[in-house]
């Protein structure tokens, strides 16, 4: 499945070569559908299965980056996610190989905040998400509630120093750090040293990889619909990255 670069330029798929390549990739909106809760989401048996494989064929070169902490990558990837580096809590922790799990500690504010916005959740029919290095309010079960909701954090983050994050329909307040300089940090191993990076992802976080990647000589490749972005490809939905997946797992 070709995509589709965002310029004038024609459509075709990211110029790949699968042995100086390193891949990262999204989770949620990326990897897998979305869902109506954080909780809900499925993975297939069958994305292990390619997980496995691109680790086995790509050494050292693959990477997970995602909003969510690694404490709930694990849950849901289980003995697979050991199987590449991660990403975590938008950039602020990460596990790999040579490092192990690097993080920092969680913000004291943080607690206090996270029991607002629990709070806020309970009495506003909203789903609250606890996070190791963040804390989230997601809407999609009540987007009439969007506004008020985001009103809210915004308080909540500014008044706890806590860094504010937009996501889809959620907002949240984290630990600082982001998926760009997670990216870089990672590059930086022995395995992917050298290699150009592409970085499959979805949401307004995944910006700085795609900003990171493009800096490293690799491409950022949108995931969904078409809109301003530094990413420098576009895939349509989680269904056609698992197509290229499979494309490129079989040359
Ligand atoms: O960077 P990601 O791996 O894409 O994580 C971003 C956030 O993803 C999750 O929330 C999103 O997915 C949920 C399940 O599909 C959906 O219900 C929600 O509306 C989305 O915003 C996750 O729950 C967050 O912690 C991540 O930050």
């Amino acid at each position: 499945m070709p995509a589709e670069r965002l310029s004038a330029t024609p459509d075709r798929a990211p110029p790949l070569s699968l042995g100086e390549t390193s891949l990262f990739f999204d989770f949620d909106g990326t990897l897998v559908d979305l869902a109506e809760t954080p909780d809900a989401v499925v993975v297939e048996p069958a994305l292990l299965t390619q997980l496995d494989a691109l680790a086995a064929r790509l050494p050292g070169r693959v990477a997970i980056i995602s909003g969510r902490s690694i404490a709930q990558l694990d849950a849901m990837l289980g003995g697979h996610a050991r199987l590449f580096a991660v990403a975590g809590s938008h950039g602020a922790e990460r596990r790999t190989p040579d490092e192990g799990h690097v993080t920092p500690q969680a913000p004291q504010a943080l607690e206090r905040a996270a029991a607002e916005l629990a709070a806020y959740a309970a009495a506003n029919d909203l789903v609250f998400e606890a996070k190791s290095l963040g804390a989230a309010l997601h809407y999609r079960t009540r987007p009439d509630r969007e506004a008020e909701a985001v009103r809210f954090v915004e308080q909540v983050a500014e008044t706890r120093k806590l860094t504010l994050q937009r996501g889809k329909m959620m907002v949240e307040v984290r630990s600082p750090g982001d998926k760009g300089a997670a990216l870089t940090t990672l590059m930086a191993a022995p395995t992917m040293a050298g290699t150009t990076p592409l970085f499959f992802g979805d949401d307004v976080t995944d910006e700085d990889g795609f900003v990171a990647a493009a800096a490293l000589g690799g491409d950022g490749v949108l995931i969904g619909a078409p809109r301003p972005t530094a990413a420098t490809y576009r895939l349509g939905d989680v269904n056609a990255l698992r197509d290229w997946i499979a494309a490129i797992l079989e040359t």
